[in-house]
């Protein structure tokens, strides 16, 4: 169902979503209240422990299943709100994925150039000479032209992931999905496979969303996005800048999702260092905010250890 989300310039926009699963009368909270705002064009990853809520999360931004409460957009569909043909169109049209176990994505007695063409087949959207031509610049973007004759079990896993990837986006969708990409594959490989979504998401400006426990995939992308217990806990933003000696350097800074109610979790290493527990105090700067160990109110700063400072970041437990 196209319609106009509350913030209609996202991507991806999800609002304190909330799946619970019920199995044998035992409730499951996968997502607690989830935010998640993906502007158009940008390459995310969204990392997380096992059990944290990123599967869930995908499946439902796929139109596979639907939240027990929130709000999610993509590409201005609501995605709780669609009717059985209109996921179809969605599922069809708006969102490509690519998933972990590559016999998901590739069928076997296809060639790697017959598996590419198939979606723009099964929607008749083009016509044979347009339909090759996209099937040559699909392979070649991804490097694997080389497999164009190839059927997937004559291809390694990283191949098979960069023809998974080609025919994920050859109806050019808005929006690509990818569950665990490299879950399969060696280092080596991984950075080859994500290196070559990066050039798919630059080249065609395909706003891409890869869910992942890999913290390598970290290095590949601009925006990093940690998910912990159902929730958004942290983010990472890298960007490049010259220096004044004109070298070009790698930036990374840290940020921590602060929630509408204000609540925001402090990372792991912060709360352990500085032996944060229970309650901690607060003091309100005029550009930030100071959280100090300890329970018993202060005479002065002095006397309380001061937390790191997260760039932009306020800090409080929640
Ligand atoms: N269909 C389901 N029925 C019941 N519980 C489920 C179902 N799917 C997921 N869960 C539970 O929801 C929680 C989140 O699972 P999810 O698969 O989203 O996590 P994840 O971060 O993707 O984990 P992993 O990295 O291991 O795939 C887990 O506690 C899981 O057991």
């Amino acid at each position: 169902m196209m319609t106009t989300p509350p913030a209609a310039d996202a991507e991806i926009l999800c609002e304190d979503l909330i799946r619970v699963y019920v199995t044998e009368g035992v409730e499951v909270q996968a997502l607690q209240g989830l935010d998640l705002r993906v502007e158009r064009g940008d390459l995310v990853a969204l990392v997380g422990a096992s059990g944290s809520g990123k599967s869930t999360l995908l499946t439902i931004l796929s139109g596979l299943d639907r939240p027990t409460a929130g709000t999610a957009f993509v590409a201005g569909w609501d995605v709780l709100r669609m009717t059985g043909a209109q996921r179809r169109a969605y599922r069809r049209d708006v969102v490509g994925f690519a998933w972990q176990q590559t016999a998901r994505n590739l069928l076997p007695y296809l060639t790697a150039a017959e598996n590419v063409a198939l979606p723009m087949v099964a929607t008749r959207t083009a016509r044979l000479r347009e339909r090759t031509a996209r099937v040559d610049e699909l392979l070649e973007v991804m490097g694997v032209t080389h497999c164009r004759d190839r059927r997937p079990a004559e291809l390694s896993g990283g191949e098979q992931q960069r023809v998974a990837i080609a025919t994920a986006v050859a109806n050019r969708p808005r929006v690509l999905l990818a569950d665990e990409p490299t879950g399969e594959l060696d280092e080596e490989t991984s950075a080859d496979v994500l290196e070559a979504i990066r050039h798919v998401n630059e080249t065609f400006g395909t706003t891409t969303l890869i869910v992942t426990h890999d913290p390598l995939v970290a290095d590949h992308v601009r925006r990093t996005v940690q998910i912990r217990d159902g929730r958004t806990s942290r983010e990472t933003l890298r960007r490049t800048a010259v220096g004044e000696d004109g070298h070009a350097r790698l930036h990374a800074e840290e940020f921590t999702v602060i929630d509408r109610a204000g609540r925001l979790q402090l990372p792991t290493e912060y709360v352990e260092q500085l032996g944060l527990r229970d309650r901690v105090r607060l003091g309100l700067e005029p550009d930030h905010v100071r959280v100090h160990a300890g329970t018993t109110p202060s005479t002065g700063h002095a006397e309380a250890p001061q937390a790191p400072q997260a760039p932009q970041a306020s800090q409080e437990e929640s």
